[in-house]
Formats: structure tokens, sequence, C-alpha cells
């Protein structure tokens, strides 16, 4: 009688939980879900030096040299990959301009603005 007390109350107590597992898993942001105008202009506050159009987030590196600035991509090679993540690049001698943007969203997510943290940190 006590075991079908405690089923018949476990069966109760997960059918009140469904609602509420439905909604703080459509409230949690995810990482590949476009920022909002608002987003974007907060985000880019935390990034000095990077500039955006909205759709995209860049930012011009400047480097000693040549070899300098291909060790700099060689260096984000590894943050990206583990981000799934691809910045597009532009070297010109000693510059590199590194763009980024959520193809597979058609603007800027997350995963654009945590990237680009850790790329202005190599830098550093
Ligand atoms: C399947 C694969 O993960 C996707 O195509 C990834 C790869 N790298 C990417 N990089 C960037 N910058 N944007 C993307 O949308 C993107 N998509």
């Amino acid at each position: 009688m006590n075991q079908l007390r405690v089923i018949i109350l476990s069966c109760l107590v997960s059918f009140l939980l469904i609602p509420f597992t439905v909604t703080v898993a459509e409230n949690t942001p995810n990482n590949s879900m476009l920022l909002s105008e608002t987003e974007i202009n907060q985000k880019i506050e935390t990034l000095p030096e990077w500039t955006t159009d909205g759709k995209v987030i860049s930012r011009t590196f400047e480097f000693k040299d040549f070899v300098t600035a291909i060790d700099f991509v060689n260096q984000l090679v590894a943050p990206a990959e583990s981000a799934g993540h691809h910045p597009d690049l532009a070297i010109s001698y000693n510059k590199v301009t590194v763009s980024l943007t959520t193809h597979d969203a058609g603007g800027l997510t997350a995963l654009d603005f945590s990237l680009a943290e850790k790329i202005s940190q190599l830098a550093n």
C-alpha cells in the first residue's frame, strides 16, 4: 500500500514538473540564437576595438611584421576549431582583420562574441 502511494506521488510530482521544465527550456538562450540589436550593442561594448554593422563583428589587429601576424593567425586555429566556429580572415602584411558572423543563423549570435573575446586575449 505504501509502495503504491510512493508511485502515485512520484507520478504526480513528475507531471507537475513538466510545465516548469518546458518554461525553463524555452527561456534559456541558445548559443546559436540570433541576438537582438540591443544585445549586440551591449555585447560590443565589452569588446574594445571591435566594430559591427549589425550582421558581422570585426577587428583589425596590427603586428610588427608578417611573421608575427601569421603566428597570431595560427594561434586562433585551436579556439576556432574547439568552438566549431571559424572567422573570416584578411591578411595584409602585418595586419589581420578578423570577421565573425554565424552563417547558419544569418547574423550575430553569442558564439561570435565568445570567440571574439578569446581571439582578443591571444593578441595581448
Ligand atoms: C556544420 C558546421 O559546424 C557549421 O557549418 C559551422 C562551421 N563554422 C562556422 N563558422 C562561422 N563563423 N559561422 C557559422 O555559421 C559556422 N558554421
